[in-house]
């Protein structure tokens, strides 16, 4: 695991838009793994403004979602594949058949589910999953305890998830769903990059249970420590808990150019 202490959200919106930027430049039809969240919108604004000034060309990329919500039809405002449409396509000037999502409004959710994890290996499989992470660890809508082998499935929400999501349903909690459709921990660490952005002092033991705790299902994005390229860029607010930061500091301002992240 990488860890990159940045100074911002800004900055660390614009380091990883550019690895996604050069990913697509040696492939571009990338399939490139979403996350919803406040934390991600500076990665999809650096990236569409690399897109506008010519930088990139992402008119191939395909999208993948993450997560999503169980029982709110597809054209609710807040139904992830709407956040998505409007917050990763629409600013990439990508219509919706880049698009591969699981269906929250399906009559059979569990098959759903299994039809998900079937297209993603279908498709040849997500080449960078970016991630956000929960107050309480988790990565997706995998809360804390969901197996580290899990695959896409249905999952209940804790409490302090749909208090922290209420803010998206005009602050009152019971339009939150409490089902939710999450690619499985399992399914997220097949993709071949994982990127893990947090920001903020909100996030900070969320972070330091991630990258310096033992990998275990209480701290779902420990699961990170277990992949062979997972990248973790911090804030420096998200980062006050890290005991290594100085080590991370040196480690990052010494690699060579050429290494990426
Ligand atoms: N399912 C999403 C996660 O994918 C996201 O990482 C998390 C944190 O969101 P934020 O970045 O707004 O703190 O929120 C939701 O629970």
């Amino acid at each position: 695991m990488e860890v990159v202490i940045v100074p911002d959200a800004e900055a660390g919106g614009e380091l990883i838009a550019e690895a996604m930027a050069q990913l697509l430049r040696h492939k571009p039809d990338a399939l490139l793994g979403v996350a919803t969240g406040s934390t991600p919108l500076p990665i999809y604004e650096a990236l569409a403004a690399k897109v506008s000034a010519g930088a990139v060309d992402v008119s191939r990329a395909r999208i993948a979602q993450l997560d999503e919500y169980v029982g709110l039809p597809t054209d609710h405002p807040e139904s992830y594949r709407s956040v998505l449409r409007r917050e990763v396509l629409e600013p990439l000037g990508l219509d919706m058949a880049a698009f591969m999502g699981p269906d929250g409004a399906a009559a059979d959710v569990q098959a759903a589910c299994a039809a998900y994890d079937k297209a993603l290996a279908e498709a040849g499989g997500v080449d960078l999953q970016l991630l956000g992470i929960g107050t309480d660890g988790h990565i997706g809508f995998n809360e804390p305890c969901s197996s580290l082998a899990s695959r896409t499935r249905i999952k209940t929400l804790t409490e302090q998830t749909r208090v922290d999501n209420a803010r998206f349903f005009e602050g009152d909690i019971e339009q939150v769903p409490h089902h939710v459709i999450t690619q499985g921990i399992g399914t997220i660490l097949e993709a071949r990059h994982l990127v893990l952005l947090a920001t903020g002092e909100g996030k900070a033991d969320a972070v330091a249970a991630t990258v310096e705790g033992p990998v275990a299902a209480v701290c779902p994005a420990s699961a990170l420590q277990l992949h062979p390229h997972a990248t973790v860029v911090v804030d420096e607010a998200a980062a006050s808990k890290l005991k290594l930061a100085d080590y991370f500091r040196h480690t990052y301002a010494n690699k060579p150019d050429w290494q990426g992240i």
